[in-house]
């Protein structure tokens, strides 16, 4: 199968030594919603702009429907970039911006039926004829994505394009701009801060950290089965346990804690053992919690604790829950299956073992 997109071995060392990204490999299938994710400073950005061509690249290939862009100076790839600020022209009208990259590709007649076009796709018709700062955040938004395809790109990067809206619109947002890429069909590569952002939007994402690719997996994989201890605490609502690798069978790990022997499985073919630093990754839908007699002792492979807090979050609520030796873990449960739960209440945990993955502890860590 061709892919859509393929970046092989990527890499970026600026100007006195700085590996901003490194060794990056991707393959994208047409159609796939792609996010990059990572602290400020991993590299998504400069990734980007490799793609759009306004960065060259250090070494590796940029290969678009198996043609190489990486050469190309910017105007002549098949990209379009969407950024922050959404970058619209604030002299121009909706319906100059939209028609602004048409420019000398179109004939005025065609260039006038894409702009309709992407009018209606966008619901921009009624305020086709205002400028930038007449619009509300949203139009804004709609006006640079309407920009951004009317040159019917063959992909599309969007670097943090919601990161200046407020929570609300950004969430309604967040949807649209999920419908929309499924109805245009082509690939999006999406630059975010906001891990949960990627994870309700993307097919896939790719945790870069320091330059380095992490992971690259579904939002679902990256929870349930995190590759490493960074991708685990960056994707967060995880409890992490931390022990020695005690004993292996049949994927199944024993991993001596301060709390006793606890039980997970070990995360694809990953180089664990007996003795290594590990870290037993629990989702938080898979971890058990009911309340037990003060003075109960946890059976072996549970651990037991006290809630010493709550956060309420709408639906759910985060139950903080201190643990023997002093750790505190948060497990998330629905408002109707907490609300019982007295503070200082004495709980068992326990999860099925098969839901749990055993990761190598990162040798900072
Ligand atoms: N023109 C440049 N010259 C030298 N170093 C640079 C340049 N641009 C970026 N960097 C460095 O490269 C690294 C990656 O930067 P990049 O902007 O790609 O990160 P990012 O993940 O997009 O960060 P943020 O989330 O803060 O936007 C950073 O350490 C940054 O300081």
């Amino acid at each position: 199968m061709q892919h859509d997109l393929e970046l092989l071995d990527l890499c970026k060392v600026y100007p006195g030594g700085h590996r901003a990204v490194n060794r990056l490999c991707l393959q994208a299938r047409r159609g796939e919603f792609i996010s990059l994710v990572g602290p400020s400073g991993c590299g998504k950005t400069t990734t980007l702009r490799m793609l759009a061509g306004f960065e060259a690249l250090s070494s590796g290939r940029i290969l678009l429907r198996g043609r190489s862009i990486g050469h190309l100076p910017p105007e002549q790839r098949p990209t379009a970039t969407i950024f922050q600020d959404f970058a619209l022209f604030p002299h121009m009208t909706v319906r100059e911006n939209i028609a602004f990259g048409l420019h000398g590709r179109l004939d005025p007649a065609a260039q006038r039926a894409r702009v309709e076009h992407m009018l209606a796709l966008f619901e921009l018709g009624p305020v086709a004829g205002r400028h930038g700062r007449q619009l509300s955040g949203g139009q804004r938004q709609r006006v640079a994505l309407a920009r951004g395809l009317a040159v019917q790109p063959d992909i599309l990067l969007l670097d943090e394009p919601l990161g200046a809206l407020d929570a609300n619109l950004r969430r309604s947002i967040q949807h649209e701009l999920k419908l929309l890429q499924r109805e245009v069909g082509i690939t999006f590569l999406f630059v975010t801060h906001a891990q949960s952002e990627a994870l309700v939007l993307s097919d896939r994402v790719v945790v870069m950290n320091r330059g380095h690719t992490e992971q690259i997996d579904t939002p679902c994989a990256l929870y349930t089965r995190p590759a490493t201890e960074f991708v685990a605490r960056f994707i967060g609502r995880n409890a992490l346990l931390a022990g020695r690798v005690q004993g292996i069978e049949h994927h199944v790990v024993q991993v001596a804690t301060a709390l006793g022997l606890l039980q997970g499985t070990a995360a694809g073919p990953a180089s664990l053992r007996v003795g290594d630093r590990a870290l037993l990754v629990v989702p938080s839908e898979a971890m058990d919690l009911r309340q037990v007699p003060q003075d109960s002792a946890p059976p072996a492979g549970q651990i037991a604790g006290h809630v010493v807090g709550r956060t309420y979050t709408g639906q759910t609520v985060r139950l903080h829950v201190e643990l023997a030796d002093g750790e505190c873990l948060t497990v998330e449960r629905h408002v109707d299956h907490a609300d019982g739960l007295p503070h200082a209440a004495r709980v068992l945990l326990s999860w099925p073992v098969a839901e749990a993955s055993v990761i190598p502890a990162a040798a900072s860590g």
